[in-house]
């Protein structure tokens, strides 16, 4: 007779190897926000960088991160990460969109409600940060299943070599 129950095993380690899945996924969504970003700025003269913002970012996590158990500092870092890779993903449009100006976005998002999805995805992520803590101390085993996770979210995704650059960044810190 042939078995229809998958190996008990197998699956467990599957799924074991997937728990990065989730923070994975929320990276790449937050890069992906660079595409809207970058629309919302190209052709107004408004410069993909903008200090203040970033400062409001980045001290709204660090006041989020005490009160969660994670440490204020490295959660900082890993935001500074996920602003660095929205920037290669917005330089690298602005320099597609200036060589090919047929392929620049013909509608300009709100950059207001863009900011209200980031900050969506900022508690998203703060809380995957803390359900992934246990996972994520230096070692092969983190480095291993961040790898998975990166290489299952940019096949998911479809990411091209600008996003999949951008993600590099974007996962940096996560062991
Ligand atoms: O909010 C913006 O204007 C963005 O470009 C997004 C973002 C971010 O990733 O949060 C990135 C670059 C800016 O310097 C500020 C913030």
């Amino acid at each position: 007779a042939v078995s229809t129950a998958p190996p008990v095993t197998s699956t467990v380690e599957t799924q074991e190897l997937r728990r990065l899945g989730p923070l994975a996924d929320l990276v790449i969504q937050r890069l992906l926000v660079g595409d809207l970003v970058a629309a919302s700025k190209f052709g107004t003269g408004k410069p993909i960088d903008d200090p203040v913002r970033e400062q409001q970012v980045l001290d709204a996590v660090r006041a989020q991160a005490g009160p969660l158990g994670l440490d204020p500092e490295a959660t900082v870092r890993f935001f500074q990460d996920q602003i660095t890779a929205n920037k290669i993903v917005q330089r690298g449009l602005f320099d597609r969109w200036t060589r090919h100006p047929g392929q620049a976005p013909t509608t300009r998002p709100d950059l207001n409600l863009i900011r209200q999805r980031l900050d969506e995805l900022a508690t998203r992520l703060l809380t995957e940060l803390v359900s992934t803590k246990d996972i994520r101390k230096p070692g092969i085993a983190c480095q291993v299943r961040l790898l998975v996770a990166q290489q299952v979210g940019a096949a998911q995704h479809r990411l091209d070599r600008l996003h999949r650059q951008a993600l590099d960044t974007g996962v940096a810190s996560i062991c």
